[in-house]
């Protein structure tokens, strides 16, 4: 019978298995995919693939990744996973150090999934990242020939928002942390220097208290927000437990945290303890409100000089007409309108839609805001094309038809009155990009698209139907907005001529 729920008493372990914080020249990898070692190899690294991995070729010719190696240097290797194509390594030694290699800010380097660049020099991952979006673009025939600006901020507690695994392992010992790189096996991790400095203060006694529970095995994860103001934990708790509910409204109080639980296993339902709180996030004189579950970057500094840059570029006359897709609770769309542009925001996500409203209402600004599925190539192609009739001039109010709902969601006609002749459209999509939302904009070129990724991938393969209907790069920027990781933002700014 399954033990959900009850614990073992713990056995005794010999300390966590992270690695020291190792000499720069010492490589700090092994494999987070325990194949078995299945052959050793000297090697000289020739260059950094996208995700980070340094590229080798064996003696046989065969192409090798290898885990935390850097270009130049030379080392021997152990292959841990044959494929049919390449090989997958780690670093048994280095011979020759690279001189960006450096040592890494984390104890769990090597082990966690979540930092992976940690050993190479802060300066070299941010010109990896330009350099990645430069081939990438070039793969699709796309030549970058503006320079690529930096955005970035602390490479350090830069991090306000983190979801940590919680386990019970086979011995009865609760695990708190991050998952192993490209495993579903969680790392236990003791600290996070890239947490922003609250939300670290509180790994330490949020282990103690897990130790504490009754019932770990009914929680799933813990998710840690920082906002200026406070300090949130939102617990996903999969059954409730009176005698851990309790416990954790005791640690709440003792550390003057907010404490939030998402409680169920199919459709949980968000409870507070206590009063719901005002979370808020601070854009210069914009306030955004929003709610655990909905999108918030991650990285505050970094997400205001993104917010700057759009800004920015699209600065122009008060009163264009900006069409906001993937607006999430509003973190362009309402900076844009304080400029003095009117602001049409569409966003897929119901609860995001009425947040946004209600923060541009809070906030006094011209906004209006509805849920559409960005997927759907007929529905963004409606959302761009012009009604050509009356009020076609650039700057004209948007009317939205509402179906009564609260969050204006489209009911299949549009006002007629609705010029969208947009000067403007801004496009932030997930990691899977906007496909359908760049072969419409191929259709009815808007004289600027600004397109904010996540995904530098999608973004050249997306980029690539702009160029080829006629849009040009005028501007590029990279934001290092995960520092130590080879994740990356990427803002194009794309101009038309019509
Ligand atoms: C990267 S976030 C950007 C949010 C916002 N622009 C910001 O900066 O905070 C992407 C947003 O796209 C929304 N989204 C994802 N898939 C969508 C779809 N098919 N249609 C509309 N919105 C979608 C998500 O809910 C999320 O809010």
């Amino acid at each position: 019978m399954a033990m959900l729920g009850k614990r073992r008493p713990p056995r005794q372990h010999s300390g966590h298995s992270g690695l020291a914080r190792s000499a720069p020249a010492v490589p700090a990898s092994k494999p987070s995919v325990l194949d078995e070692a299945v052959g050793a190899d000297s090697v000289t690294i020739e260059r950094l693939a996208h995700d980070g991995r340094g590229v080798a070729h064996l003696a046989s010719g065969k192409t090798v990744f290898v885990d935390h190696a850097l270009p130049g240097e030379q080392g021997v290797i152990a292959v841990h996973r044959n494929r049919k194509r390449y090989d997958e390594a780690h670093l048994k030694s280095v011979t020759h150090a690279s001189t960006q290699r450096t040592t890494p800010i984390c104890e769990h380097f090597g082990h966690c999934g979540g930092c992976d660049l940690q050993h190479l020099a802060v300066t070299a991952q941010r010109d990896h990242k330009r350099q990645v979006i430069k081939e990438l673009f070039a793969r699709q025939g796309i030549t970058v020939d503006v320079p690529i600006e930096l955005l970035a901020g602390e490479s350090d507690a830069y991090r306000r928002r983190a979801r940590l695994g919680v386990k019970v392992d086979g011995d009865g010992r609760v695990l708190l942390g991050f998952r192993a790189r490209h495993s579903h096996r969680l790392v236990d991790i003791k600290g996070c220097p890239v947490l922003v400095p609250p939300l670290q203060a509180l790994l330490a006694p949020l282990r103690e208290h897990l130790e504490r529970l009754q019932a770990p095995r009914y929680i799933g994860h813990i998710e840690l927000i920082a906002t200026a103001e406070t300090s949130m934990v939102v617990v996903r708790q999969l059954r409730e437990h009176l005698h851990d509910k309790a416990c954790w409204e005791r640690f709440a109080a003792e550390h003057g945290v907010v404490l939030g639980t998402w409680l169920g296993r199919e459709t949980p339902e968000l409870h507070w303890h206590g009063a719901p709180p005002h979370l808020v996030d601070r854009l210069g004189e914009v306030a955004l409100s929003f709610q655990p579950g909905d999108f918030l970057q991650v990285n505050a500094e970094v997400n205001r000089q993104m917010v700057a840059t759009v800004s920015e570029w699209l600065a122009g006359e008060p009163g264009q007409c900006v069409l906001d897709l993937f607006a999430g609770i509003g973190n362009f769309s309402l900076p844009l309108a304080a400029q003095g542009a009117h602001v049409h925001a569409v966003e897929g996500s119901a609860a995001m839609v009425e947040r946004l409203q209600a923060n541009a209402s809070a906030n006094r600004l011209d906004v209006s805001a509805e849920q559409v599925d960005l997927s759907q190539l007929q529905a963004v192609e409606a959302l761009l094309c012009h009604s050509g009739e009356a009020n076609s001039a650039p700057g004209a109010r948007p009317v939205v038809e509402r179906d009564g709902g609260s969050h204006g969601a489209w009911n299949g006609s549009w006002n007629s009155s609705w010029n969208r002749a947009w000067n403007s459209v801004v496009v932030d999509p997930p990691r899977s990009g906007a496909e359908s939302v760049c072969r419409a904009l191929s259709r009815r070129p808007p004289p600027r698209v600004v397109y904010v990724s996540c995904d530098p991938a999608t973004l050249a393969r997306d980029a690539a139907q702009l160029v080829h209907a006629g849009y040009r790069i005028a501007r590029m920027a990279v934001a290092d907005m995960f520092v130590h990781t080879a994740h990356m933002e990427t803002l194009v700014l794309f101009e038309h001529s019509g």
